[in-house]
């Protein structure tokens, strides 16, 4: 049978609960994955909510080897989210755990469903800046820019390296 393998970059966030244990140990949860593996892993970042008024989120970012279909990988995203105890809320609202499939190899998908790139990658300085530590030349397909470029684009005044 053909296998392939692609790239993929996910953003992690969390601002419920213990934020830090909690992207921790998502992150063993995506290594222990059958189909992933873990390329590399940004450090963590405190950063403001953007969004209704909540606390603080820690935010990180990984690099994947998948051998799965886009919908297959957002398909395991979400439901590692669920078995940490995501509830579905208000859009933007609090939550445990929140993984967000950002890029995959250099893929534009616009369903209902699933978005490749994810539509606010460009504008998210929490994003951006976990992303640009670990995937800094990785072309970001609809605006043709690198991370790098895009990071410097964005006010990141309220993104902080956890201490
Ligand atoms: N690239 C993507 N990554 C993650 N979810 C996506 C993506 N594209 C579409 N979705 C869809 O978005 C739905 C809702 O996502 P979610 O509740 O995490 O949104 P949110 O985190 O509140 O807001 P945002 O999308 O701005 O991060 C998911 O169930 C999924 O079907
Ligand atoms: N700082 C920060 N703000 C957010 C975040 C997040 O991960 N970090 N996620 C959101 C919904 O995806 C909404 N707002």
């Amino acid at each position: 049978m053909e296998t392939f393998q692609k790239l993929s970059a996910v953003a992690l966030g969390s601002n419920l609960g213990d934020s830090v244990a909690i992207v921790q140990a998502s992150v063993e949860t995506l290594k222990r994955t059958p189909g992933i593996i873990l390329k590399a892993k940004s450090r963590f970042y405190n950063t403001k909510a953007i969004g209704p008024p909540q606390p603080d989120y820690i935010n990180a970012c990984v690099v994947l080897e998948v051998e799965m279909s886009p919908h297959l990988l957002l398909q395991t995203l979400l439901q590692i989210e669920n078995s940490f105890g995501r509830v579905r809320q208000e859009r933007w609202g609090a939550r445990s755990l929140d993984l967000d499939l950002l890029l995959y190899d250099n893929l534009i998908l616009r369903t209902e469903k699933l978005q490749i790139p994810h539509p606010r990658i460009r504008e998210r300085a929490f994003v951006l800046v976990p992303l640009a530590e670990i995937a800094p030349d990785w072309v970001e397909p609809v605006s043709g820019c690198t991370i790098k470029e895009l990071v410097e684009k964005v006010d990141c005044s309220d993104v902080h390296l956890l201490s």
